[in-house]
């Protein structure tokens, strides 16, 4: 909380306010809301979710008071969803009007006041941009022409680790870098000292907005807190700076010649969005360049800490179950033999590390919440009524540990993905790790083939040992942007040879 001793006086004034005009606005339901835990005043739930990590507390609370919950976190209206059934009611009877993104503090300023997509209102805008992502940015086609990029880009991090064997490293510090230079390269072309700085500016504005924001939950009296508030001012300046980083970057990008002898094959992700504004330019629904920013900075936070953050809860599961380990190592090194390297020609072999990755994202689905939702007018879900403009959570970390469809729900197994045709692409909804619906990620195929050469390039080249004085790999979480290791990841490399 931003909330800090000066402002106390302030803030007992604002809370007189918010009484008051919470006394004179307050109308019944007609059915009643879902069950939920009783509230105090003026703060609501607040003090239930005190303390833990959320999506362990929400599960806890929804295992008392139900799948649909109804939480009052200051002056807003949350319901808190934590089974299949309830989301296929949603996505069954209630698809578009829980297509929706509230508007939150860090959207307005991060997100060009939610112009871009993750933020976006559903309407004719978001469908556009939509399908620029779907057709043009994030197209197997268009993730397919990064190939070289990734591979580049992971076999330097390998040899990185190779100059350390023998001795402990810290995945939590090497993993994350490869993910973000991919993403930087994909986007700008190449990785220059302006792209560092954005990337820098980019994780220290992410750390800074995660914390929660007191006018979120307090929407009515923005107007009074927003200009005193301390972390608003910090988030505000970090955007500037990375919004002029940005333009700077795009202007070298309308230098450029215009598309060269390869063609659109050469295109990064900015030069695309340059040349989509430019078909575009006639049409009723048009990009601007502030909405260009946008999508490139949703590319960014959600392509770089969630695949990070799913390879280092990987390798924690795979050092904490030495059969499943030596299983993956040893699909990749009968599929790749003596090659010498992993690339991504004989991906579709890897059956178990295909399902080792499926079983890190059921049990560490690095959004546990997705991404906020917001319903656009009242309606009834299982004779529950779910005000308009309620923030809708969705638990996907609990959903994917309820042992109603999970055997062993709680335990690391890869093999139940193994010959199974389970998959994380919004079809079965006891496994959403990358949300449902209509506002299902756009991202799948730019992760998928980092996730898997990452993993299988680890596993490939190096044998894991823990670091001395240690058996085990503790699996404390941080809740931030993403639920990733509180701690750091220490192993130590020991290189493989086929001959060992
Ligand atoms: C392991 C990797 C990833 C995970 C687990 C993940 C997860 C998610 C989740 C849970 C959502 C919200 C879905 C919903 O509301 O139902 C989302 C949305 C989104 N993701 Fe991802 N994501 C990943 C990688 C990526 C990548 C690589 C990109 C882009 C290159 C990306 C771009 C986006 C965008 C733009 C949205 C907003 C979509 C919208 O609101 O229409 N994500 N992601």
């Amino acid at each position: 909380m931003e909330i800090q001793i000066p402002y106390s006086i302030i803030f007992t004034f604002i809370c007189f306010l918010f009484l008051i005009r919470k006394l004179s606005n307050s109308k019944k339901p007609s059915k009643p809301l879902p069950p939920g835990p009783p509230k105090l005043p003026l703060i609501g739930n607040l003090h239930q979710l005190a303390g833990s990590l959320p999506h362990r507390r929400l599960r806890d609370l929804a295992n008392k008071y139900g799948p649909l919950m109804y939480l009052q976190l200051g002056e807003t209206s949350n319901v808190v969803v934590t089974s299949p059934e309830i989301v296929k009611e949603i996505t069954k009877s209630h698809d578009q009007t829980f297509t929706n993104r509230p508007k939150i503090l860090v959207s307005e300023i991060l997100a060009y006041n939610s112009t871009d997509m993750t933020f976006s209102p559903y309407g004719s805008y978001w469908r556009l941009l939509r399908k620029i992502c779907t057709l043009e940015l994030l197209s197997v086609k268009r993730v397919q022409t990064f190939r070289k990029i990734r591979e580049e880009e992971v076999s330097q991090a390998v040899k990185f680790i190779g100059e350390h064997e023998g001795s402990p490293v810290n995945l939590g510090k090497i993993i994350p870098p490869i993910t973000s230079s991919i993403v930087a390269r994909a986007a700008f072309g190449k990785k220059t000292e302006i792209v560092e700085q954005i990337l820098s500016t980019i994780e220290y504005t992410l750390e800074v907005a995660s914390a929660f924001m007191i006018s979120d939950l307090y929407p009515s009296l923005k107007s009074i807190i927003n200009p005193i508030s301390w972390a608003r001012y910090k988030v505000a300046k970090a955007h500037r700076r990375v919004d002029s980083l940005l333009d700077t970057i795009i202007d070298d990008h309308k230098g450029k010649k215009e598309i060269d002898v390869d063609g659109e094959a050469n295109e990064d992700l900015i030069d695309v969005l340059l040349r989509v504004q430019k078909q575009n330019s006639n049409n009723e629904v048009t990009l601007t360049l502030e909405n260009i920013k946008g999508v490139i900075l949703d590319i960014f936070v959600g392509g770089t800490e969630t695949a990070a953050t799913t390879i280092e809860w990987a390798m924690s599961e795979l050092m904490n179950h030495p059969e499943a380990m030596k299983k993956a190592q040893a699909e990749v090194r009968s599929v790749y033999g003596s090659k010498g390297y992993v690339d991504e020609s004989e991906f579709h072999q890897l059956k178990y590390v295909q399902a080792v990755l499926r079983e890190t994202l059921r049990l560490h689905p690095p959004g546990a919440l997705l991404v906020p939702r917001e319903n656009s007018e009242t309606c009834e879900i299982n004779g529950y009524e779910i005000p308009a403009n309620s923030r809708v959570l969705i638990n996907a970390w609990a959903i994917g540990r309820d042992p109603n469809y999970w055997s062993e729900a709680e335990k690391f197994r890869p093999e139940r993905f193994v010959d199974n045709a389970i998959d994380y692409k919004g079809g079965n909804l006891e496994f959403i790790p990358f949300g449902f619906g209509r506002r299902i990620c756009p991202g799948i195929s730019f992760a998928a083939p980092v996730l898997h050469l990452i993993l299988s390039n680890l596993l490939y080249h190096y044998d894991w040992k823990f670091p001395k004085g240690t058996s085990e790999i503790e699996m404390a979480e941080a809740f931030g942007a993403t639920v990733r290791r509180k701690n750091d990841l220490c192993v130590v490399p020991i290189l493989y040879s086929a001959n060992n």
